[in-house]
């Protein structure tokens, strides 16, 4: 597999010389410098300059800095701002809310609100169920975090975490059509953070809990899952899993190898590489190795992690010990969940014929995929430039339009179970190559794949409070 790494694009905001050719001069000093101009516009003009502003794709942020010091330094033209685009697009924040019906006079508020609301109101008293017809709850999702383990950046804060869940939230909308709202909670306390989201409920049809750091997080589903009876769904665990078991099933399919057969070595045994575990394991995978920063879990260890003491059950058949070094030889598929730099050339080198690396660690990758691509036969990475992109975004808008379709009660396994081969299934066998083992996220045939399979799923299981019609447009 060969991939190209892409940058970042900066605007630059020039003021140059209106005379001669003094813009030939910035071409030339950008394209000498390896930045790639894509885009110019004129802002302004007068007799003695010209202000442009000049897109530049450049490597990184330092390769954007040395070009703006390049550019200042050239007499003639002087750098008046550079702006981050991706900073540009957060401006504000990326979401707002917006009404379904415009309120035109008198006789439409005193029906959407007072007097007439309150006849719904004392409806809903009555008949707490008809929340879901009557309110937003019908179709709302809350993206709850605590900001503890954001992306991989780890325990970043509530502030700065919600970049992140505005981005969730978009997504929700846009590729599902699902309401979704991000709410960042200034606590870690587990039990504060479950009483809070309990107390926001009523207003929503399910609670997707995000980057909430491991272990905290399997006692915060945990006990929301009992004291709810909407679906909660932490997406770093379950949507990860689906998604990397869809990626599996049609690498293994690709490869020839069966998923019993099997030895997966996971990387990060946190929230995502449990629930990946979890996932394997009810797939049935019967030979997976967790390694973590103090080795590979095994029987011969009691841990203070009271997860761990269950996966060194439930995992590693030949209780062998050490490191990924150790770990790895042999291995038929390597997931990583942990983050930049864990997995090297030489461990590859020791893997089984045709590995499969899944580097799975946002932003950075377990191993950059120009030095892995070379050494294995399928690899995929959280990150949206490569090829094979395994990201929760393939399953969390999907499964929480089914879920909410069905009015489910839960999300449960055999509806995960579901989305995986849904999201599978889109690529038909004589698709598969190694850079297409799962759908772009911008397949528009997923998420209603996905969300009919959970709604299926929901119904055939008995957690599921509404059928859903063929026909239903939800
Ligand atoms: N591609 C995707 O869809 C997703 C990717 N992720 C990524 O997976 C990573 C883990 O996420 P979570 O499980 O939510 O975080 P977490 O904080 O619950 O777990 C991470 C675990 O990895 C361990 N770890 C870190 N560096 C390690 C190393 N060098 N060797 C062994 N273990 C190491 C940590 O000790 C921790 O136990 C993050 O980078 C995150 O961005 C998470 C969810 C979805
Ligand atoms: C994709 C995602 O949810 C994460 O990296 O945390
Ligand atoms: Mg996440």
């Amino acid at each position: 597999m060969e991939f190209q790494r892409s940058g970042i694009s900066l605007i630059y905001r020039l003021e140059i010389a209106n005379k001669g050719n003094t813009f030939a001069k910035v071409a030339s000093l950008v394209g000498n410098a390896g930045g790639d101009i894509a885009a110019v516009d004129v802002i302004r003009v007068t007799q003695d300059v010209v202000v442009r502003d000049v897109t530049i794709n450049v490597a990184n942020r330092e390769h954007g800095r040395q070009i703006a010091e390049l550019l200042d330094a050239e007499p003639g033209i002087h750098v008046v701002a550079v702006s981050d685009r991706t900073f540009l697009v957060h401006l504000g924040g990326k979401l707002e809310v917006v009404p379904k019906i415009q309120v035109k006079n008198r006789e439409d508020l005193s029906r959407v609100y007072t007097p007439h609301v309150a006849r719904v109101c004392e409806a809903i008293h009555e008949d707490p169920s008809k929340a879901f017809q009557l309110t937003i709850k019908r179709n709302t999702v809350a993206v709850v975090s605590d900001g503890t383990a954001v992306l991989g950046l780890g325990d970043i804060g509530p502030y700065a975490a919600m970049p992140v869940m505005e981005g969730k939230a978009m997504l929700f909308k846009q590729f599902a059509g699902v309401d979704a709202f991000p709410i960042c909670l200034d606590t870690k306390d587990p039990d504060e953070i479950v009483e809070t989201v309990k107390r926001i409920a009523p207003a929503f049809g399910g609670i997707n809990l995000e980057d909430i750091s491991s272990p905290r997080c399997f006692y915060i589903e945990e006990r929301l899952k009992q004291e709810l009876d909407i679906p909660v769904f932490h997406d770093d665990q379950h949507g990860t899993a689906v998604v990397m078991l869809a990626g599996l099933m049609n690498a293994a399919k690709l490869v020839g190898k069966k998923l019993q057969d099997l030895k997966v070595v996971i990387v990060g045994i946190g929230a995502a590489g449990v629930a990946c575990t979890k996932m394997l394991l009810s797939a049935g995978v019967k030979n997976i190795i967790g390694v973590t920063l103090e080795g590979i879990l095994h029987r011969g260890k009691q841990y203070d992690n009271e997860i761990w003491n269950w996966y060194k059950e439930h995992t590693n058949p030949d209780n062998i010990t050490g490191t990924l070094d150790d770990a790895i030889v042999g291995a038929d598929v390597f997931i990583g969940v942990s983050g930049p730099g864990v997995l090297t050339v030489e461990h590859i080198k020791k893997m089984a014929p045709d590995p499969i690396v899944f580097a799975m660690a946002n932003p950075t990758p377990e191993i950059e995929p120009e030095l892995a691509a070379p050494h294995v036969r399928v690899l995929a990475t959280g990150r949206s430039d490569y090829p094979n992109q395994i990201n929760n975004l393939l399953c969390f808008p999907g499964m929480f339009k089914g879920a909410l379709a069905a009015r489910a009660s839960t999300i449960n396994e055999e509806m995960k179970l579901a989305a995986a081969q849904a999201i599978a299934s889109i690529i038909r066998e004589n698709e598969l190559r190694e850079d297409y083992i799962i759908p772009s996220v911008f397949n528009q045939a997923v998420v209603q794949r996905v969300a009919d399979a959970v709604a299926e799923a929901a119904r055939r299981t008995g957690v599921a409070r509404r059928e859903v019609m063929p026909k239903d447009n939800y």
